[in-house]
């Protein structure tokens, strides 16, 4: 009885915050997403309900990552992150190009700014500096919305480490990924060194790619698990991923994001400890009421997904 009548309410409270949430984003569309989400370098768009697009945008430098872009992709995820109204996020680039990683002309300048210190704070300062472009990417994997890189052309230095940090990879048959820190003289230090290996899962293949800096090719970075899927081209590819991220937002976010933060979990902690982490979490979270929406459409065969409630 109590089940049901939870049933009952849960239906007709997700009637009335359907309406609400199809006043709230016809509102949302019609004021324009852009006027939420004001960068310089990122372009944030709404091509689907409960959708972002990130798009990359400083095509004429290849999307080079500057100062105001590191600063941004946090800013940007931050805001995601908390944004009701998105589930699933779509992260691609504009022009030719998507990365030509590292803008060196600024980093040149952001270096130079320490040159007159003394050698300990100078050393300071660079911690800091590492520090915060680590987070630029590190925003991704806090940001608990799924995350889908589509990359095109060339995806190189700092957009390896961009696009290690997203949960999903597509790309086109054009893309190449380079980890090209060792031809600039350093070692990857915001965020590939450690996420790769655990990505394609052949250390062979990591520390030949880390220490050649050579290009890995679409075909093999499908191969080894870079890349799940690879389409011919661009647009392709971008239709495929919105599809992908539409399918991902007609889930409970609840199961979803739940899914992803205990995914993170897991990768960093052993299995003894993801299983505790993963008991405490759904101790709670096992009483939301997605499950009673989700299993009343399943087992009545509903054709379209069921109304969750905003998270
Ligand atoms: C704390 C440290 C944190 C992160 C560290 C990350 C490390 C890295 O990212 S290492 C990788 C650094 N990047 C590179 O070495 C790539 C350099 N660029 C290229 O190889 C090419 O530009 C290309 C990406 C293959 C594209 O070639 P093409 O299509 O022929 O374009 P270009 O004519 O070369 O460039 C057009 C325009 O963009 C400017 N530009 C390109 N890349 C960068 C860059 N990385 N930084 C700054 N500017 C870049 C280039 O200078 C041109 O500018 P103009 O004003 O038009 O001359």
């Amino acid at each position: 009885m109590f089940v049901c009548s939870r049933v009952i309410k849960s239906l007709l409270d997700g009637g009335r915050q359907t309406k609400a949430a199809l006043r709230l984003s016809m509102r949302t569309m019609s004021s324009g997403i852009s006027s939420q989400y004001k960068y310089e370098t990122l372009e944030v768009s709404q091509p689907s309900d409960n959708v972002l697009q990130v798009m990359l945008n400083r095509p004429e430098k290849r999307n080079a990552m500057n100062r105001i872009f590191w600063k941004e992709m946090v800013e940007c995820f931050t805001q995601i992150d908390g944004d009701q109204d998105c589930r699933a996020v779509v992260l691609c680039a504009a022009g030719q190009t998507f990365t030509s990683g590292l803008d060196l002309t600024d980093a040149q300048e952001v270096f130079q700014a320490a040159e007159d210190k003394d050698i300990a704070r100078r050393a300071f300062f660079l911690r800091e500096l590492i520090r915060g472009y680590q987070e630029s990417f590190t925003v991704i994997e806090k940001c608990k919305k799924p995350v889908l890189a589509a990359i095109h052309s060339a995806c190189i230095g700092g957009g390896v480490d961009m696009v290690t940090a997203c949960d999903i990879r597509y790309c086109t048959q054009d893309a190449w990924f380079e980890i090209k820190e060792v031809d600039i003289g350093l070692a990857a230090d915001v965020g590939t060194l450690q996420r790769i290996p655990k990505i394609i899962g052949n250390d062979s293949l990591v520390r030949e790619l880390v220490y050649t800096g050579r290009r890995l090719y679409a075909d093999e970075a499908k191969e080894c698990g870079l890349v799940n899927r690879v389409f011919q081209d661009k647009e392709v590819m971008l239709q495929s991923a919105l599809d992908l991220a539409v399918l991902i937002a007609s889930k409970s976010p609840v199961a979803v994001q739940s899914s992803k933060v205990a995914l993170i979990y897991s990768r960093d902690h052993s299995v003894p400890e993801s299983l505790d982490q993963m008991a405490t979490w759904n101790m709670s979270m096992l009483q939301t009421e997605d499950i009673m929406k989700a299993v009343v459409a399943l087992m009545s065969k509903a054709k379209d997904p069921p109304n969750f409630s905003k998270l």
